[in-house]
């Protein structure tokens, strides 16, 4: 597996193989505005399918693939900044990126999602790159827990809007290997007052191996009380 993924990222010409090639520069709009959740050459075959797959499903409605930047857009930010936060934009905020995002291409995070607001679920299709890397040819667990707050987190977005993680609750049963794809599959349980609950599973593209089982409680963010910074 591991020599299969880095072969791809030769393709690429990655980093992998060439230290410091192909570094971005944070103020490149070409980077920035792209949207990452679309095919590039370090996606596996699986991961494909699962694209190519889904984006049929897509054709009757009930599913949506939803795009994905490595920067919130500038009105995006403001909107949060006006009704959530009581400082202005710090210097280094400017070049703030979406954590999942900020690897290069084909060494962190590969994904897609999907939504469906009929049955509340936000599927995530993952590929986890050489980086991510925690015991030796597996996962590391703060990668996984990244991906299931992300894809629960959007769960949670597309039922209550802005909301924050309060609890993340996870049990990993297995070793995810690395290179490999996943879906983590997350559903929304229930909403009470400003309390959002999802569950979330992470299974091989089979389904046979259970890796990861997790719950999360957001929270809607109350325009009355302001983040502090
Ligand atoms: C910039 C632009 C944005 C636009 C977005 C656009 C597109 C993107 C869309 C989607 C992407 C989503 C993907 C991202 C996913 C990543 C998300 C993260 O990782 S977030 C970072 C980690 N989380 C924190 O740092 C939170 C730290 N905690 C807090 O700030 C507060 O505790 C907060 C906001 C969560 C709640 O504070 P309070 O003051 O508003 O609310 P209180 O009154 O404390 O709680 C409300 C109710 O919730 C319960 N509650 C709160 N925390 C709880 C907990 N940990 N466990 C159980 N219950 C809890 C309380 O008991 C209370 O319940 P009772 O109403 O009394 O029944």
């Amino acid at each position: 597996m591991l020599r299969t993924c880095a072969k791809r990222l030769r393709t690429l010409g990655s980093p992998l193989g060439q230290p410091g090639a192909q570094r971005r520069s944070f103020s490149s709009e070409k980077f920035i505005h792209k949207d990452y959740a679309l095919p590039n050459p370090s996606w596996s075959k699986d991961l494909r399918l699962l694209f190519d797959q889904f984006m049929k499903k897509c054709e009757d409605g009930s599913w949506k693939r939803l795009p994905s930047y490595r920067q919130n857009f500038p009105e995006k930010i403001q909107e949060f900044q006006t009704l959530y936060l009581d400082s202005s934009l710090a210097k280094g905020e400017q070049h703030a990126q979406q954590f999942p995002r900020s690897l290069d291409v084909g060494l962190g995070f590969e994904y897609v999602m999907f939504c469906n607001d009929v049955e509340r679920k936000v599927l995530c299709f993952l590929q986890v790159g050489p980086h991510l890397q925690g015991t030796p040819g597996f996962v590391h667990g703060g990668a996984i827990a990244t991906m299931i707050d992300s894809t629960t987190g959007m769960c949670a977005f597309r039922a209550g809007g802005i909301v924050m993680t309060a609890n993340l609750n996870i049990n990993f049963r297995s070793p995810i290997p690395l290179c490999s794809v996943v879906v983590v599959d997350s559903q929304l349980d229930k909403v009470e007052g400003r309390k959002v609950f999802v569950s979330c599973n992470v299974r091989s593209v089979d389904k046979k191996t259970l890796h990861s089982e997790a719950t999360g409680l957001f929270i809607k963010l109350d325009p009355d009380k302001s983040l502090k910074k």
